[in-house]
Parts: C-alpha cells; structure tokens; sequence
C-alpha cells in the first residue's frame, strides 16, 4: 500500500463504519458512495480506505473476540467511535504490514482525541499495543469445537456454519470459508460476438492500462481481472465490448443451452447481466423479455443494454409472483435468478453474513416458490426452466430443483453448485429443469 494514510483518512474509514453501525446500508453501497464522494483523493489512500474498510467488516467477529480479550471494557459496551476505532486499528495490525504497529497506535489515539475522547486515549493506546505485542499468537477457540473455532477464525456467523458443516465435512466447510474471504478479482465477461482475435486484441489493450487479465478455466469470453481501479475507464467499456459479470452468472446461462431464434424470459433479471448474455446466444433473430420489480430495477437493465448495444430486449416491469397468462407456454427458455440469502456472493457484499438470520431464510424461500408457482407456467412444454442462485444453502437450491420437479412437470438435467475456494467464482448453483412434453 505503500505511504501511510493520513488521519483523515482514517477518519472516513471510522465515519463508513459508524454509518454502518447504524444500519444506513450495505457496505459495499457505503463503500462506494464515500469513495465517489472523496474522488479527489490520491488513488493510494482511496484504496486504503476500501481494504482497510472492507477487511475491519469482513473479520469482524475474529477482531471482536481478540478485542474481548485485549480489553478490560467488552466490545459490545464500548462507544461506538472507540469500538470502530479499534476495530479498524486491529485489522490494520494483524493483516497490513505496510503501516508500522507503532503508526496505528499513534494515528488511533490522536483520531480519539480529535473525536472528542481525549480521556479514552490510555485506553486505545493500551489494548492496541497489547495486540501489537501478542499478534503472532492470537487466541482462538478450541479447534475441537469447529463451529465456534470456524465461527471466530473466518468470521463467520455460528448458525452459518452450522448450515454448511453436514453439507460440506470440517475440510469442506474450511475451503469455502477460506475461499470466501480471499480477495476476489473482478471478473469481464467479453461479448460472444467478438472473434477470437479481437477478444486477444481488446484483452491486449486493457493489459496496457496495467490491468492483469487471466482466462477463466472454463469459459474463454470471461477474464479474471486484478489491478484494476475503474472499470468504466477501460478501453472497449464504453463502446459494450464487454461486460461485468461472474463467470458464475456466464456459466448459468451457458447451461440454458439457448438457441438462436429463441424467446427467453428473464424474471428477475436486474442489473441484466443475464439477460444480456441470453441475447447475445437468441442473436437478432432471437428476443429476451426481461423483468423487474420496479422501475428503478428495470432502468438499471436498460441503461446496461444500451451500453451493450442490445436491441432484441423488451423490457418491463413485472412481479414474478404474479401470473401472466399472456405468456403461458410461450418461452423456450425461462430465466428465473429468484432473490436469495446471498450467502455465495459473501466476498464481494461483505456484511451479508451479519444480516441474514435463519428466519430471513425461510420468508426468502417462499418468495423463491411463489416466483417458482407463477413462472413455470411460460415455459413451453419441452422448453428449460434455468432456476439459479447467489447463496450456498440447500434448501434454496438443490431441494427448490427438488421440489419443483415433485411438483411440476419438469425434469432436472443439470445442476451445479459452483463454490468459492473450489471454483473460480462466487458461490452459485443452477439448475437446469425441462418441461415435459
Ligand atoms: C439475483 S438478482 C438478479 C440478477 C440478474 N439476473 C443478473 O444476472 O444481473 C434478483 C433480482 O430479483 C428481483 N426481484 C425481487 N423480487 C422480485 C419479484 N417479486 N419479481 C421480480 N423480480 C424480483 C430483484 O429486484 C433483483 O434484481
């Protein structure tokens, strides 16, 4: 990260996690705004603030069990200020080396004293230092109880880990713990109509920027990205070369096997990555109907497709739990990308994993059937329905494919669960499901 941050640096950081405390939004939203708003910022200090933002969020079950050791005043009873204060300063300890223990301490206590806690500044100099000392050999649960020893080491929720544990075995569940936590490139979906030479010519271009694209192992159109800082700066962004979208989302499509020619529903399809992608393989002669909930959803996928260039989408605004009878039997690929707990895209929308409650899953799972109960219907008989998810759950995923061909006229052809640490993706599952004939 090379040149230390400034206080006030510091300060925005402290300000985005206070923000949050108070539950104004998403962090990844938060992140974004502040970062917009502090454009001017040397480009060092902006992405200071993100990792060190972004890592305090991500680890912060781990940093507030070492903090309930470190010091005399529990976490929970702290002020909010100190509590984000030390947070912060406790990430920047344990996982950068770039700033030098004795900095953080010092920048802690002069940002407490700005602040208003002049008084609390022995106290925030005394438990940092005391971590400083003790970092090589941090506590943690005892390793034979996994839930709470995964629960604090990968900072992640206990009854998450609960979920996965049966599913996935103690190696299993520790893989996607890890995988979640590792810091994700961004992933480009390149046009399909780009000939293989021009996707090297354009790859070549943005490699220039200093941007380092890897093919995905799967999928020769979509490229790993790293180093990169503003995608909307990158040659062949604006003229719609190219897209972005996980490999995860390009591969559930791709299992659609959609033709040429084809009429593709999308149900839920904003931002319309999907829906983009379903109308590159329809091509001209093909036609996407692609839906939202609201209109702020829908402008999202018209301002994408008209930086795509994409002419074969209508697009509207419709609740998927409402039946249309208009389409009945009329698509030859249905897209249903229902809303789910996100439990896979966890290393990209950091604080999921806070928010989702077991209760939130279950009301998630019901809206997922209703758009299941009103949609299956427009699938032509013989035609896909491409039921997919963000999330690492069963009951969202396999068992929904399970349930929709107990009680549909459907088959399953495929399905996948695409895990981070495993795949090169974020967590996602799709299934593929034909209607009988
Ligand atoms: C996982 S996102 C879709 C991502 C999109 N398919 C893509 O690839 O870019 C789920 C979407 O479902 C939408 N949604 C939620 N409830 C809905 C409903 N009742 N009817 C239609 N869409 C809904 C949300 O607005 C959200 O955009």
């Amino acid at each position: 990260m090379g040149k230390p941050a400034t206080t006030d640096t510091r300060e925005i950081i402290v300000e985005i996690l206070l923000d949050l405390e108070k539950g104004q939004d998403f962090s990844h939203k938060l992140i974004k705004a502040v970062l917009d708003k502090y454009d001017y910022l040397d480009p060092r200090d902006k992405a200071f603030i993100k990792r060190v933002t972004e890592g305090t969020i991500e680890r912060q079950l781990e940093l507030d069990y070492y903090l309930n050791r470190f010091s005399s005043v529990p976490v929970r009873k702290m002020k909010p200020l100190i509590r984000c204060l030390l947070r912060m300063s406790t990430y920047q300890i344990l996982y950068m080396d770039a700033v030098p223990d004795s900095a953080v301490c010092n920048e802690a206590c002069k940002l407490a004293a700005k602040r208003g806690f002049r008084t609390l500044k022995g106290f925030v100099n005394a438990v940092l230092r005391n971590i400083s000392r003790s970092k090589d050999k941090m506590p943690l649960p005892d390793p034979t109880d996994p839930v709470k020893y995964f629960s604090v080491k990968y900072s992640m929720p206990e009854w998450i880990v609960n979920l996965w544990l049966p599913v996935y075995g103690t190696e299993g569940t520790e893989t996607l713990l890890m995988g979640l936590l590792k810091i994700h490139p961004v992933s480009l979906r390149f046009c399909l109509e780009l000939s293989e030479t021009e996707r090297e010519d354009l790859k070549k271009k943005i490699e220039a920027t200093g941007v380092h694209l890897s093919a995905h192992k799967e999928l020769p159109y979509v490229y790993l990205a790293e180093n990169l800082e503003n995608v909307s700066e990158l040659p062949g962004f604006a003229e719609g070369k190219f897209t972005v979208q996980d490999a995860s989302s390009a591969l559930a499509v791709k299992a659609a096997k959609i033709n040429p020619g084809d009429f593709v529903m999308d149900l839920c399809a904003a931002p319309g990555g999907k829906t983009i992608l379903a109308a590159e393989y329809t091509k001209e002669a093909g036609h996407v109907l692609s839906r939202d909930v609201s209109e702020y959803k829908t402008a999202l996928i018209l301002e994408n497709l008209e930086r795509m260039h994409r002419t074969n989408v209508n697009v509207e605004v419709h609740d998927a739990t409402v039946y249309d009878a208009e389409q009945e039997a009329s698509a030859d690929v249905v897209l249903m990308d229902v809303p789910c707990s996100g439990l896979g895209v966890m290393g990209k929308k950091r604080d999921i994993k806070y928010h989702v409650t077991p209760e939130g899953l279950k009301s998630i799972q019901e809206l997922q059937r209703q758009i299941v109960e009103a949609g299956w219907r427009y699938v032509k008989p013989g035609g896909v329905l491409l039921y997919s998810t963000c999330t690492i759950n069963r009951e969202e995923n396999q068992n929904m494919a399970a349930w929709i061909t107990e009680k549909f006229p459907f088959v399953l052809e495929e399905e996948r669960q695409l895990l981070p640490g495993t795949d090169e993706t974020d967590g996602f599952y799709f299934a593929r499901l034909r209607r009988r004939t």
